[in-house]
């Protein structure tokens, strides 16, 4: 894995302006080694447009982006960062087997290396016998373990995962869970969105609620739990929303 030191992501005041939408930011945040930080927030508050922002799919319009210490490159970006999209996009005419190998030789840019983290991911996905049948075939949650087990098995600094279990049946979701703690506990860096406050109090280390495209708190669950005298994070984070619209 490339090694980018403590800080592997690092937002500082990033700002991206739809001609024909809103204004998200300025955002600023950071995402250390062996760190699952999530961001929560209402349908359309910003979280997809912060991660395209990490990804280099947007320029920001203002503030900094920088993915171990550098602006993310598209051509460095395979080697730096696995993303597992809101939307799964598969190849439907490929086998399980062949869409893992195909993914894992864009990333690693290495035939033999692609097919040792493709082994890795078959293994991480537990389709079994399935990964031998076209993708066509295969249920959402299916394809969802397919390219979330691409993700884990990818030996990238950073891990980006966009609503990671959605669409899983409990028992993958919950294996799945315990495989995104311990990619964290080797030392990659998740950045996670996520509607489910159960798998945010399960796996982050810290949280920024975001609101109409700003970061209205940020801190451990614990933290957020104390300040906004709640029980859980649900409750929290409503608590803060409500603040935050009442300024
Ligand atoms: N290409 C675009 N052009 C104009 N507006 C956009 C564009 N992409 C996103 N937006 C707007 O920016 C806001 C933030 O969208 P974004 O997809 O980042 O939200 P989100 O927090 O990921 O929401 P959800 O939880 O529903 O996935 C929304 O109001 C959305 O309509």
């Amino acid at each position: 894995m490339v090694d980018c030191g403590e800080t592997v992501l690092e937002l500082h005041g990033t700002v991206k302006r739809f001609k024909h939408g809103p204004t998200i930011g300025p955002i600023s945040f950071t995402v250390r080694r062996g760190e699952v930080f999530a961001l929560i927030g209402p349908n359309g508050a910003g979280k997809t447009t912060t991660i395209r922002m990490v990804l280099g799919i947007y320029r920001p319009d203002e503030g900094s982006v920088l993915l171990c210490g550098s602006p993310p490159e598209r051509l460095k970006l395979y080697s730096l960062a696995a993303y597992v999209p809101e939307e799964t996009a598969v190849y439907p005419k490929l086998t399980g087997w062949e869409h893992l190998v195909f993914y894992a030789t864009l990333y690693t840019g290495d035939r033999t290396r692609a097919v040792k983290v493709a082994e890795r991911a078959a293994e991480v996905s537990g389709l079994g016998d399935a990964l031998g049948r076209l993708v066509e075939g295969y249920s959402k949650g299916m394809k969802r373990r397919l390219i979330l087990s691409l993700a884990l098995a990818l030996e990238t600094p950073l891990l980006v995962l966009d609503e990671p279990t959605s669409g899983l049946d409990v028992h993958s979701a919950v294996r799945m869970r315990r495989l995104i703690r311990k990619a964290a506990d080797e030392g990659r860096a998740v950045l996670l969105s996520s509607h489910n406050m159960f798998e945010v109090e399960y796996l982050a280390d810290r949280v920024a609620f975001i609101a109409s495209g700003k970061i209205i708190a940020i801190g451990t669950p614990a933290s957020l739990k104390q300040r906004y005298a709640a029980e859980n994070l649900e409750e929290a984070f409503v608590k803060a929303v409500e603040a935050a619209a009442t300024v």
